[in-house]
């Protein structure tokens, strides 16, 4: 049913949202203050719509500046048509709205801290690669169609040297591996002028020193080949340790601004120990290690938690494990960090931090939360009810995208809240 309606709001994952016909309507490429005609599909009190036309453009509305975003249906940013602050305020509007939605806190967010680039931040590019006839094309899927793939020609919201080294991989396409006709890559800046590039798929790569040579900006070479379980260092230029294939923030600047934020907060409560959960590379560990506290970091990817290992120094440990099996172990804490993946928390884990203020033990005097995800954040929050929210700080670590990075800090709730019945 086609009908015009007037966006309110930005849901979680980006689309405007307005009221028709009785029904909340979800529709992409929106901005709050929009008249659109919208084609509706309706499923019970929700409706899906495809936008037809801007009767009245709303006025945090801009010409999105990536010619991919239109023309191509990018599925990659979700917000450019909005000015950023339109952008910062309906993030901060996103987590507010979990918050008291799914995990029943009322808190008053305060505004996202801006990112120092609104463009070219990003230093990881992972692209879905597909055969076309004889030659390669890279490209990110569309947002209406996540099937459909088309040809990258820039990303404006990437650094220009993993979008450089992106081109290069594709001159260089007729010595990827012959037997497969998808891939995916991911393309990660290493330094000024040189990137790690992670091949997921195909079963042969006969090929692989050769195309290592002819991409002289790739230092490490990593492949995943199809259907194996481990990922496998091919060849490295470089005598660093660094993993280059775990996780890394895209953003460099503001995962800087970040980490200092959870340095901060950890400080704050001056603890004597620590477990830091989802530890990465350890970075964040390292520095509390330093100030003095024994940590214990926690961290399932193996080359991540043997360079934190190489660095901590006596007195702090790496765990390569699950957070779910190796936390209950590493507690008692002082403080604990959590930074889990988009999935959030498994249920063991919040049962864990739930049950820590429970016990007879000593309790951790302070909880701190960083997600990238408000929703499943709220949903782990309402599982903890012992914890109290004392602060939320957004950062706007992907701008023109939809996503969000929040740290919560957390301390025990006085008094415990009454079991429910
Ligand atoms: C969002 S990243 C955070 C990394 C690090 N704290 C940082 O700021 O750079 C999440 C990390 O959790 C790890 N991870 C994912 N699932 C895990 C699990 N069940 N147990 C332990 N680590 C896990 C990932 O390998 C990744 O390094």
């Amino acid at each position: 049913m086609e009908t015009e309606l007037t966006i309110d709001s930005i849901a979680a994952g980006g689309d405007g949202v307005g009221r028709a016909e009785g029904m909340v309507a979800f529709v992409p490429r929106t901005a709050p203050g929009d008249v659109v005609r919208a084609r509706l599909q309706s499923a019970g009190r929700f409706a899906r719509g495809v936008l037809d036309a801007v009767v009245s453009p709303s006025p945090v509305r801009v010409a999105p500046p990536c010619p991919h975003y239109e023309r191509d249906r990018c599925g990659g940013c979700q917000l450019q048509h909005l000015a950023l602050e339109a952008q910062h305020e309906a993030k901060r509007r996103i987590i507010e709205d979990s918050l008291s939605r799914i995990a029943r806190r009322e808190v008053a967010v305060p505004p996202v801290v801006a990112s120092p680039r609104e463009w070219r931040y990003r230093r990881k590019l992972t692209l879905a690669m597909r055969r076309r006839g004889s030659a390669w094309i890279a490209g990110l899927r569309e947002f209406d169609d996540p099937d459909a793939v088309f040809a990258l020609q820039d990303c404006p919201i990437t650094d220009e040297r993993v979008v450089a080294a992106w081109r290069a991989i594709i001159d260089a396409a007729e010595l990827l591996p012959r037997d497969a006709r998808e891939l995916r890559g991911a393309v990660r800046l290493l330094d000024d002028a040189s990137v790690a590039f992670t091949l997921e798929g195909g079963e042969r790569w006969p090929t692989a020193e050769r195309f290592f040579d002819a991409v002289p900006a790739i230092a490490a070479l990593w492949w995943q080949p199809a259907g194996a379980t481990r990922r496998r260092l091919m060849l490295d230029r470089r005598s660093d340790a660094a993993p280059g294939a775990s996780f890394v923030q895209v953003n460099p600047q503001v995962g800087a601004l970040l980490a200092d934020a959870v340095v901060a907060a950890a400080q704050s409560h001056a603890p004597r120990t620590v477990v830091d959960a989802y530890a990465g590379a350890g970075d964040v560990a390292l520095r509390l290690a330093e100030a003095g506290a024994r940590v214990v970091a926690i961290e399932l990817d193996a080359e991540a938690s043997a360079y934190s290992a190489s660095r901590l120094p006596a007195g702090s440990r790496a765990v390569a494990a699950r957070v779910e099996d190796a936390l209950p172990e590493a507690l008692p804490a002082e403080l604990v960090i959590v930074n889990p993946p988009r999935a959030g928390l498994d249920a063991q884990v919040t049962a864990t931090l739930e049950a820590a203020l429970q016990g007879a033990g000593p309790a951790p005097r302070a909880l701190l939360y960083v997600s990238c995800n408000p929703a499943t954040l709220a949903r782990d929050l309402a599982r903890m009810p012992s914890w109290a929210v004392r602060r939320v700080q957004p950062f706007d670590m992907f701008p023109q995208t939809a996503h969000v990075e929040t740290l919560v800090e957390l301390v025990p709730a006085s008094p415990p809240p009454e079991p429910s019945a």
